[in-house]
Order: structure tokens, then sequence, then C-alpha cells
């Protein structure tokens, strides 16, 4: 099976598991993978990830531009960004994960960095998660706001949005989303509590072992 086929396969697997899990709803959220050739692979505007056909998922080339498939997501031009800003990036997942689309709209957040680190797990999978201010859905200017922060974050936070996330592969980047989702539900059930963070020393150490 070529490179191209498998990777088809497996953001049409992906994102069937990750709709059946109910961490993105009706057509929501859209995911993408780089090819060795430097090309994309993403999932089209109004798909529902939970029933994409591999035949069908759009195809950029290096330069952006559409050459396969249906029309690409709307937000094509932000996941071209996030590449563009990091270049071990393989795949990039956005998801309207509610509890992290909770988190986005609350007032009182810190925008330089959302979630506390909770867990040693949160802290090796994410890190620190900025707020990227209201944009509307597609809009280009959101790849500006994106930008400035993409090349020191692979995790970002739309606010009244939802997350974006770049991994070195599909499941590093699945795998960090569902984790910011966990830690998203944590922080909100936890919220009003009086709580024990990981200590700077501790997040440090994290760091050092886990990068
Ligand atoms: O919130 C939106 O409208 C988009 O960010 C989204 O999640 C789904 O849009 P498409 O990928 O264009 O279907
Ligand atoms: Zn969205």
């Amino acid at each position: 099976m070529s490179e191209e086929a498998r990777a088809r396969d497996n953001l049409v697997a992906t994102g069937k598991s990750l709709f059946d899990r109910g961490l993105t709803f009706g057509s929501t959220g859209n995911l993408s993978l780089r090819l060795d050739d430097g090309s994309w692979l993403m999932t089209p505007t109004n798909a529902s990830l939970g029933a994409l056909d591999p035949a069908r998922l759009s195809k950029l080339d290096p330069e952006g531009r559409h050459v396969g498939g249906d029309a690409p997501t709307k937000e094509a031009f932000l996941h071209v960004e996030m590449y563009r800003q990091r270049c071990d990036a393989r795949a990039v997942v956005h998801l309207h994960s509610t509890h992290s689309v909770a988190v986005s709209v609350l007032a009182d957040i810190d925008p330089a960095d959302v979630l506390p680190p909770i867990t040693a797990y949160y802290v090796m999978r994410v890190g620190t998660l900025p707020l990227v201010p209201y944009y509307p859905p597609g809009d280009p200017a959101l790849a500006g706001a994106v930008s400035a922060l993409a090349s020191r974050h692979h995790a970002v936070l739309l606010a009244n949005h939802g997350p974006v996330v770049a991994g070195t592969s599909l499941e590093a980047a699945t795998h960090a989303t569902e984790e910011l989702e966990e830690t998203a539900r944590l922080f909100l059930l936890l919220r009003g509590q009086a709580i024990r963070t990981l200590t700077p020393d501790q997040v440090a150490e994290l760091r050092r072992r886990f990068g």
C-alpha cells in the first residue's frame, strides 16, 4: 500500500474514532496530514469526521493549492500556517471538543497559558496553551494570529471556538488533543476547589526528561 493510501485510511479511521467518542460533532472539526513530498491531505469542508470517504479527501500541493478531492476545510490556511511555523509537524487536529471549548469561553483564564499543570501527562503532551483571540471560522486573519504563537507552541486554543494541535504524526496530534480535552474537563470539575498543581520545579523536570 502506498504512503498516500495509508495516510488516507489513517485520516478516515482517526476522524471516525474522534467522532464516535463524542470529541467533535456534526460537521465540526478538521484534520490534516503532510505527506513526504510536502503535499497535504485535509478533510473536506462541511464533512462529518465520522463519515469521511478516503477517495474524497482534499489534496493540496506543497504551495497550498487545491489539486484533488472535495473542496478543503475552510481552515486550510490555518493548518498550512501551523506547518509553516513548525517544521517537524506532520499532522494538525482541530476539534470542537466540549470542555476545551467551554474553557475557551471563560472570562478569567490566562491568555498566555490557559490551563494549569494539573498532571504530568498534560505537561508532557501539551505544555503551555495560549489563547488565540476570537475570529470567525475561516477568517484569513486567524492565520496571522496563530502564526505569532505557533512557532513556540504546538497547541493553541481558539477563543470561543476550540483547540488546534500539531504533532509529529496524526497519532501524536490526536493524543495531545485528547489530553487537552481531558485536562479541560478536570479543570472545570475542580473549579472552586483548592487544588495542588505541579510546581514550577516539577514542570521543569518533566520538560528536561520528556522534552
Ligand atoms: O468552526 C468552523 O466552522 C470550522 O473551524 C470547523 O470546525 C469546520 O469547518 P469545515 O472544516 O470547513 O467543515
Ligand atoms: Zn472549528
